[in-house]
C-alpha cells in the first residue's frame, strides 16, 4: 500500500513538473511569435517604404535595412524546432533555460539562453563527479510546441556510485537520441552535446585543431556544432570572411546540409575538395596509382615545369612572314605580298628571360615578352623597308603588328596565354609535355617513366578530385593578365567606397550602429540586384580567404589537396576532422603530422573523441577484429549502446545473388522500419555497384538526394563515407579487401555505417577477420 502511494505522490509530482515546465515554454514560444511578428512586419514596412524609385540613398538604406530584417526573420523561423531543451538550476536558487538562441521577455529580462553562451556551458560540461554549481540539470523532450518528457539529473554526489559517477551526461536524453531510426539526413544534437565533444565545439578560433575520432564518436556532428558556436561567437570576423565546410563527396554534403541551418546557421560555404576550384566540378576518380602521384608535393614542381615548358625560343632564328598587300578579288580579301620579319634566336632568348626574371605569373609576364618581341619585329620591319622610327612610329607599328594573325600565332606558339584547364589537360594527355615536365629546372628527375605512365590519359578526359590541386597549382602560377579587370576592381572599389558613405548615413539613420559596422552593410548590399552572401561570394572566388576552415573526412586529403586548402586559410584558423585508421585514398594521410606539419608544424593541438555512438557494441567488435587485422596501431571506441541483433554473415552464390539479395532487402527492411523510420544501405566494392544496383530495382543507386531520401540505397563503400544507416549490408567481403591498398580500411568503413542491423553477404569464403559474425 505505502509503495504504491508514494509511486503515485511520484507520479503527480512528475505531472506538476511538466504542468509547469509546459507553461514556461508556452511563454518561450509566444514571445518567439511577438518577436518574429515584429520582424515580419518592419520588412514589410521597409517593403513599403516608397516604390523601385526614389533617390539611390534612398534605395540602398531600403535594400540594406530589409535585407537584415530578411536575415533576422529567417533565423528566427529555423529555431521553432526544439527552441528550448534544457535547464539549469544551480546552488544560489538561480534557474536558466538553455534554447537554440537567446530571447528577452517585454522587460528585457533574458528567459532563454542561448547554447552557445558561456552561461549554457554547465548543461554540456557539469558531470556527477564534477557537477560546478549545478544541482540539477533537465533536459526538456518537446513534439512541436508540447513538452512530452522531461529527464532529470541530479547532482547529489553522497548518494552515487562510483560507475553512476562516471556515466555520460544526460544519458537518458542521450539514449533516447540514438535509438530513435534515422531519417536521411544528420540531425543536430545541441540537447544532447557530450563533455569532450563540448571541448571541441568551444574550442578557441585561432590555430589549427584537429579531431581524431574512431567512426561514429560524433566528429562530423561535433564539427558543424563547432561552425554554428565560431560564428555566434566571433560573428564579426566570421561573418564577413565566411566559414568553408569541406567534405568527402556531395551525397555526404547533403547528409549533413540540415545541421546548420537548424542550428540558425547560413553563412557557411559547403564544398568538396572536387569544387574547391571554380568552374569545375570534378566527381571522376583516379586509379590509386595517379591518385598517389598527383597528391605528392612534387606535383608542385612539375606544374611549374610545365609552366616552364610552355615558354620557348626557337630553335633557330624567329621567323613571320606577315602580308604587306593585300587585294580584294571577288568581295575577298587576298593577300597578294608578304614580307619575312626575322628576329634572331639570341634576341628572342633575351626577350624570355627577361620577361620571366621579373617572377610575375606566366600570362602576366606575357605582356613583357610579347612587348619584347613586337618590338625586335617591328624593327625589323623598319630595317626592311628602310623607314626611320620615332618612339611613336614604334608604338603604331607593334600595335599593327599584333593585329596581324601569323604575328599573334607566332608568339603564342613561344608564349601562349593559358588557362589553368588548358595547361593541366594538355599536360595529362600528352605524352611527350608530361616528359618534358617531368625535369626540375637543374634537370632534377621529377616523375619517373612509370609514374608518367599512370598520369597519362586520353584527351578530353573528365576531371577528377585529384586534379584540381593541380588546377589551382596551375591558377597561381599563370595568373590573369587582369589589366582589363583591375580596371573593373578600381571601378568597383570607387562605387563600395560611395556605397559605404551611404551605408554610414543609412546606420546613423536606423541607429544600428552597434550591431554592425559600415563596410560590412555595404559589402552585403552592392547595387543592383539581390544582395549576394558571403558564403555566394566566397565560392564564386578562388582567391576568397576564409575566416575559418572545417575539414571533414580530413584523412583522404592528399598532400597537394592541402596545399589547396592552406591557400584559402593563410591565418590557418583550421578544425581538421578525421580518422587516419579509415584512410580509404591511397594519397590520403596516414598520420596528421604528415599533412599539417609542412604548415603548423608544431603548432596544431589535437582533441580525441572516444565514445562510439551510432554503433552497437556488438557490431563494433566485428569492427575491431578488422582494425586489429589491418591496422593493430589504433584502438577501436567504445560503444555506449547494445544492439538489437547479433551481426550475421550469409553465403550465397554468386549465380543467386538475383534472387538472395533482394529477400535480404526486403526482410531487412520490415525489421528496420518496424519502429516507423528507417534507412538500410547495401554497400558493394567498388567494381561491383551497377551489377547490384541492377538486381535492386526498388533501391536507390545514383549519387542525388534521392539516395538519401529512400528507405533502401545501392553504394560504394567509398560513396558510404560520413553517412550511417539503421541497417547495412556488406556484399563481397573478400573484394572489398582486395580493391587496393586500402581495402581493409573500406572494409572497417562499411562495418561501422549501421546503427542497429549488420549482415555480411559472401559468395567466397568468410574473410578470418570476420569469424565473429553468427552463421
Ligand atoms: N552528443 C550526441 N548526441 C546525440 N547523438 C550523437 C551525439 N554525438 C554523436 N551522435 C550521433 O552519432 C552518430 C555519429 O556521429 P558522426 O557522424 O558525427 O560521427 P563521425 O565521428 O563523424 O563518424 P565517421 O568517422 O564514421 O564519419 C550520428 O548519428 C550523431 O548524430
Amino acid at each position: 500500500m505505502e509503495h504504491r502511494a508514494s509511486e503515485s505522490t511520484r507520479d503527480s509530482a512528475r505531472a506538476e513538473a511538466l504542468r509547469a515546465e509546459q507553461s514556461y515554454v508556452t511563454m518561450l514560444y509566444d514571445r518567439l511569435d511577438v518577436v518574429r511578428e515584429r520582424a515580419e512586419a518592419a520588412l514589410r514596412a521597409e517593403h513599403g517604404r516608397g516604390a523601385q524609385g526614389g533617390t539611390r540613398q534612398a534605395r540602398v538604406e531600403r535594400d540594406v535595412s530589409a535585407g537584415e530584417y530578411a536575415r533576422r526573420v529567417a533565423r528566427l523561423s529555423s529555431i521553432e524546432r526544439g527552441l528550448c531543451f534544457g535547464r539549469l538550476d544551480d546552488d544560489e536558487g538561480e534557474t536558466y533555460y538553455i534554447g537554440r538562441a537567446g530571447l528577452r521577455d517585454e522587460r528585457d529580462e533574458l528567459v532563454l539562453v542561448d547554447w552557445r553562451t558561456p552561461a549554457a556551458r554547465p548543461f554540456y560540461t557539469a558531470t556527477p563527479s564534477d557537477p560546478g554549481p549545478l544541482v540539477r540539470r533537465r533536459h526538456l523532450h518537446t513534439r512541436g510546441r508540447t513538452v512530452v518528457r522531461i529527464d532529470d539529473e541530479v547532482f547529489d554526489l553522497g548518494r552515487m556510485s562510483e560507475p553512476d559517477r562516471r556515466a555520460l551526461v544526460g544519458e537518458a536524453a542521450l539514449m533516447a537520441a540514438l535509438r530513435r531510426g534515422r531519417t536521411g539526413r544528420m540531425g543536430d544534437v545541441v540537447a544532447t552535446i557530450q563533455t569532450e565533444q563540448d571541448q571541441v565545439i568551444r574550442s578557441g578560433l585561432p590555430g589549427a585543431l584537429v579531431v581524431q575520432g574512431a567512426p561514429g564518436t560524433g566528429k562530423t556532428v561535433a564539427a558543424l556544432h563547432r561552425a554554428a558556436y565560431l560564428l555566434y561567437a566571433h560573428r564579426d570576423t566570421l561573418e564577413r570572411r565566411g566559414v568553408l565546410v569541406i567534405g568527402p563527396n556531395t551525397l555526404f554534403l547533403r547528409y549533413i546540409g540540415q545541421v546548420l541551418p537548424s542550428l540558425g546557421e547560413t553563412d557557411v560555404v559547403l564544398t568538396t575538395v572536387g569544387e574547391l576550384y571554380p568552374g569545375v566540378r570534378a566527381t571522376a576518380r583516379d586509379t590509386p596509382e595517379a591518385e598517389v602521384v598527383k597528391g605528392d608535393t612534387r606535383m608542385a614542381e612539375v606544374i611549374a615545369a610545365a609552366v616552364r615548358d610552355r615558354r620557348r625560343v626557337p630553335d633557330g632564328d624567329l621567323e613571320v612572314a606577315v602580308p604587306v598587300k593585300t587585294s580584294v578579288r571577288g568581295g575577298v580579301e587576298v593577300v597578294v605580298e608578304r614580307m619575312t620579319l626575322r628576329v634572331d634566336h639570341a634576341t628572342c632568348a633575351r626577350a624570355r628571360d627577361r620577361a620571366q626574371a621579373v617572377r610575375n605569373p606566366h600570362n602576366v609576364a606575357r605582356k613583357l615578352f610579347v612587348d619584347s618581341a613586337l618590338t625586335a619585329l617591328a624593327l625589323d620591319e623598319a630595317r626592311q623597308l628602310d623607314r626611320p622610327m620615332d618612339e611613336e612610329d614604334l608604338r603604331y607599328a607593334r600595335q599593327a603588328l599584333w593585329r596581324t594573325a601569323e604575328v599573334r600565332e607566332a608568339l603564342d606558339a613561344l608564349w601562349p596565354l593559358l588557362t589553368p584547364e588548358r595547361l593541366v589537360a594538355e599536360l595529362l594527355s600528352d605524352a611527350d609535355r608530361l616528359r618534358a615536365a617531368s625535369y626540375g629546372p637543374g634537370g632534377e628527375v621529377l616523375l619517373t617513366p612509370e609514374q608518367q605512365g599512370a598520369l597519362l590519359r586520353p584527351p578530353g578526359s573528365p576531371w577528377t578530385t585529384g586534379d584540381v590541386p593541380l588546377l589551382d597549382e596551375a591558377a597561381e602560377l599563370l595568373g590573369e593578365d587582369d589589366s582589363a579587370a583591375r580596371a573593373a576592381e578600381r571601378e568597383a572599389l570607387r562605387r563600395r567606397r560611395e556605397e559605404r558613405s551611404y551605408a554610414r548615413g543609412v546606420l546613423e539613420i536606423n541607429e544600428l550602429t552597434e550591431m554592425m559596422d559600415a563596410r560590412a552593410l555595404a559589402e552585403r548590399t552592392p547595387s543592383g540586384g539581390p544582395a549576394p552572401t558571403t558564403a555566394e561570394r566566397a565560392a564564386a572566388d578562388r582567391e576568397w580567404v576564409y575566416g575559418h576552415v572545417i575539414v571533414d573526412e580530413a584523412q583522404e586529403l592528399s598532400a597537394m589537396a592541402w596545399r589547396t586548402v592552406m591557400r584559402r586559410i593563410p591565418t590557418r584558423s583550421l578544425t581538421v576532422v578525421g580518422d587516419v585508421a579509415q584512410t580509404g585514398s591511397a594519397a590520403g594521410a596516414r598520420s596528421w603530422a604528415e599533412m599539417l606539419d609542412p604548415y603548423v608544424k608544431g603548432r596544431w593541438r589535437e582533441a580525441r573523441l572516444l565514445v562510439n555512438y551510432r554503433t552497437p557494441a556488438e557490431i563494433m567488435e566485428v569492427a575491431a577484429d578488422v582494425l586489429k587485422a589491418v591496422d593493430p596501431s589504433q584502438r577501436p571506441p567504445v560503444s555506449v549502446r547494445d544492439g538489437e541483433a547479433p551481426p550475421r554473415a550469409v553465403r550465397a552464390d554468386r549465380a543467386d545473388l538475383a534472387t538472395v539479395l533482394p529477400a535480404l532487402v526486403r526482410s531487412e527492411l520490415e525489421e528496420i522500419t518496424g519502429l516507423g523510420e528507417g534507412r538500410l544501405a547495401v554497400l558493394t566494392p567498388d567494381a561491383r555497384h551497377g551489377e547490384i544496383a541492377a538486381l535492386l530495382p526498388g533501391s536507390a543507386s545514383a549519387l542525388t538526394a534521392e539516395a538519401l531520401d529512400s528507405p533502401s540505397v545501392v553504394l560504394t563503400v567509398t560513396q558510404s563515407k560520413g553517412l550511417e544507416f539503421d541497417g547495412v549490408i556488406v556484399l563481397a567481403p573478400d573484394e572489398i579487401l582486395a580493391q587496393g591498398p586500402k581495402g581493409g580500411q573500406d572494409l572497417y568503413v562499411a562495418i561501422t555505417r549501421a546503427t542497429r542491423r549488420l549482415t555480411v553477404v559472401h559468395e567466397n569464403a568468410l574473410p578470418p577477420m570476420l569469424a565473429r559474425l553468427r552463421r
